[in-house]
């Protein structure tokens, strides 16, 4: 989309929301680079990111997660799949600024059927899964309240539609270099 002009696209929300899903789709139809800040950073520490928690715990894996931001920041035409605490730290906000950032809103409903069997996120493996989605959204809601676009899900909605829905609302919030003329 030539409207970005190379401008990243990051994509925040909770956990389960799709971000990975849908932000290689996104990537592919704005004809983007695609990256992942945990699969960087499971590649920077050459451990997953269950071991990074649990060996050295969630500070370090944010110290981590702000460093591979910081160093994405400096590319261009690039959608960024963010993890779903990223927007609990002020400091991620001046990076995630320089691009447009997108919030998938998804009801916990069905952030609680998408992840009642997963074993990869640590934050979910203590106490009941529903009730840590409901309270981490209730932590982090305000946080992703800030982002430039919203794309709230309707039910049973494809990964390629949520994608095709997202660069809808991206149009909106970027403006034309020069102002057409309506005279
Ligand atoms: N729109 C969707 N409809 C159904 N399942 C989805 C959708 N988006 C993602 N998923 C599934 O939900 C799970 C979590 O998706 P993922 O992209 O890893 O989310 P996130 O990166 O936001 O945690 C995956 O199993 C994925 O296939
Ligand atoms: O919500 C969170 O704090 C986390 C979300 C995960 O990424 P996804 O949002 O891609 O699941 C991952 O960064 C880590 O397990 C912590
Ligand atoms: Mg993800």
């Amino acid at each position: 989309m030539d409207l970005l002009r190379g401008v990243n696209i990051y994509l925040v929300g909770m956990m389960g929301a799709g971000k990975t899903t849908v932000g290689r789709i996104l990537a592919r139809k704005l004809k983007y680079r695609f990256f992942d800040t945990d699969e960087l950073i499971v590649r920077v520490a050459n451990q997953s990111i269950a071991e990074i928690f649990e060996r050295e715990g969630e500070e370090a894996f944010r110290e981590l997660e702000t460093k591979v931001l910081g160093e994405l920041s400096a590319y261009k035409n690039s959608v960024v799949a963010t993890g779903g605490g990223i927007v609990a730290r002020s400091m991620n906000w001046g990076y995630l600024h320089y691009g447009v950032v997108v919030w998938l809103d998804v009801p916990v409903d069905q952030l609680y059927d998408r992840l009642r069997s997963d074993t990869a996120r640590p934050l979910l493996r203590e106490g009941e899964i529903k009730s840590k989605l409901q309270s981490l959204l209730n932590e982090r809601e305000r946080f992703y309240t800030q982002a430039d676009v919203r794309v709230s899900t309707r039910g049973g909605e494809r990964p390629e539609e949520v994608a095709a829905r997202a660069i809808e609302e991206i149009k909106k919030v970027i403006k034309p270099e020069t102002a057409p003329d309506l005279n």
